[in-house]
């Protein structure tokens, strides 16, 4: 079958011009001493006088500059790195400041960016929870993003200057009322997080601002460390996010991208924000090869979530979920999965906020992959016992299409922490979930159909009850997969029904003809 491919088929379009309790992990925990002082204000949680209307800042001041002028007060929070997981026969106290530039631990392993727990907790939940809902929505530098109304839970450290943002985050969190009532079985509180519709359409822009952010501090006075630019291997979305981010900071980047593997919509990104781009022939992990021995010769940092400073931005949206439900938590959400890292962060996200008493319990997660790109697939009906990397076959999540995930242990330790799922979608199953939400009001990506063909799974066995809570993150906007649904709708995709295509009806302009089709189509209306 053809995956995605620029020029595949297009033929009726040329026709027309145009655990509710887990366990917390060591990486989060809490040492007991932690104490609990009443919230104090801070700039963002003073509360004007409700009747005071806001002066304008000066006219030749931008927003940049205002923030300057009103520093946050300093709370003692710092973040640094540490092995992941922490070597057993590893010397405890191996930590990094996050101004190194250091992707892997002494023995090879991950890093992973660890907070000053205690710090934090010196502030209630209740002080956290108001402080982010009182950034939700401004253009106040650099809160009004999505991803830095959570700064101090991000980069608590790093100076709004250097912040690089595109005011990322804060996307819609779709009531699926319909896909969930018609179509599985009276779902009554289904919901899509559609971190897609944001600046670059994926979920790596909340990732990318935090990298692309400590870049910028690394290259600027004081540090002035010497960074040629950014670069990073990708199926697509991570490349035009490294881009645009890099774009707007004036930061060369540099992308790595398997031939003929992403959507023509992907690839025109980090071409258009002037990246340098290299079309390689081979696929996402030889890519991804390719960088990390590049990055260990040249000084181009390296973007990929190998690099655990994405993660830091990525966990926002699960903490912005929970904040969408006013600080409730939903029973399970279901991610997605490639190279693992994303499906680590929201429970990363999650976890903190249970840590830090902004909630009591964390989701069961689930992470779908497309069956032919399965390794964690293989991996959890194992038992975790034998992980095997593979060759993954082409598939239309082509975002997904990696066979050797750089994140399998993080994605693990998310799993198992809260008793979480791993299910796996046919390419029918997905492009047949994914269009079936399209009919109830969606633009959904592939990937957001693995994750939707799993719901279905669960609902079939069970597992997800009618009222259970459910979250499906969608990753991408679909419209950077257009390819691949014109594949579906024009039923052109060997071996799939492709049971819910809907092509255009060619019809002569006449009168009479228009009629005949219409009464055709709504059979059943009366006239
Ligand atoms: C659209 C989309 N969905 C899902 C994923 C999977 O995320 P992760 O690699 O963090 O598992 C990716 C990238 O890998 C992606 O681009
Ligand atoms: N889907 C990703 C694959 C790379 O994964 P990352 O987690 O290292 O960004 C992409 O779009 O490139």
């Amino acid at each position: 079958m053809a995956a995605t491919t620029h020029a595949a088929s297009m033929s009726f379009l040329l026709s027309h011009p145009q655990s509710r309790s887990a366990t917390p992990s060591r990486h989060l925990q809490l040492r007991p001493a932690a104490r609990r002082v009443r919230c104090c204000a801070t700039d963002a949680t003073a509360a004007a006088p409700a009747a005071t209307t806001k002066h304008r800042r000066a006219a030749d001041e931008n927003i940049r500059e205002e923030a300057a002028r009103h520093p946050a007060p300093k709370q003692g929070l710092s973040a640094w790195y540490e092995p992941f997981p922490p070597a057993p026969n590893g010397d405890p106290n191996e930590r990094y400041s996050l101004d190194e530039i250091v992707y892997r631990s002494s023995s090879g392993g991950l890093l992973d960016v660890r907070h000053d727990m205690e710090a934090l907790a010196r502030f209630s939940g209740a002080y956290w929870r108001d402080l982010f809902d009182s950034r939700v929505g401004r253009t106040t530098w650099p809160y009004g993003s999505g991803v830095w109304s959570k700064k101090e839970f991000v980069l608590p450290e790093i100076d709004p200057d250097h912040i690089v943002s595109l005011f990322e985050g804060n996307s819609n969190l779709f009531w699926a009322e319909r896909l969930g009532r018609d179509h599985l079985g009276g779902m009554n509180d289904l919901w899509v997080k559609h971190c897609g519709i944001s600046h670059t359409g994926s979920f790596k822009d909340l990732g990318m601002t935090v990298l692309v952010s400590q870049v910028n501090r690394l290259r600027r006075a004081p540090l002035s460390r010497p960074i040629a630019g950014v670069g990073c291997a990708s199926t697509g979305d991570t490349s035009a996010a490294l881009s645009a981010y890099c774009a707007a900071a004036g930061i060369p980047a540099i992308v790595f991208l398997p031939a003929n593997r992403i959507s023509l919509e992907q690839l025109i990104q980090p071409i258009a924000n002037g990246a340098t781009v290299l079309s390689l022939d081979t696929d996402f992990d030889g890519c991804m090869r390719l960088i990390r021995e590049v990055t260990a010769e040249l000084p181009i940092y390296l973007a990929n979530s190998l690099n655990s400073l994405r993660l830091e931005g990525q966990k926002t949206a699960a903490i912005e979920i929970l904040q969408q439900f006013d600080w409730e938590v939903p029973d399970w959400v279901i991610v997605p999965g490639g190279n693992l890292g994303n499906i680590y962060a929201f429970y990363k996200g999650f976890e903190m906020c249970r840590v830090l008493g902004l909630v009591d319990r964390v989701p069961r997660l689930v992470c779908a992959q497309a069956a032919n790109a399965n390794p964690l697939y293989g991996y959890y009906k194992s038992g975790w016992t034998e992980f095997q990397p593979q060759v993954a076959r082409p598939t239309f999540a082509s975002a997904i299409q990696i066979g050797d995930p750089v994140s399998v242990d993080r994605a693990v330790v998310a799993l198992k922490a809260t008793n979480g799922i791993v299910e796996e979608a046919t390419e029918e199953e997905l492009m047949n979930a994914m269009s079936l939400a399209d009919r109830t009001g969606m633009f959904a990506c592939p990937h957001t159909g693995v994750a939707l063909a799993a719901l279905f799974k669960l609902r079939d066995q069970r597992i997800i009850g009618p009222n259970d809570r459910t979250v499906v993150v969608s990753t991408a906007h679909g419209l950077k997969f257009s390819q691949s649904k014109i594949d579906y709708h024009d039923s052109k995709i060997e071996d799939m029904a492709c049971k819910y295509s809907n092509p255009p009806v060619s019809v002569k302009a006449d009168f009479g003809a228009v009629m005949d089709v219409l009464k055709k189509r709504l059979k059943g209306a009366s006239f």
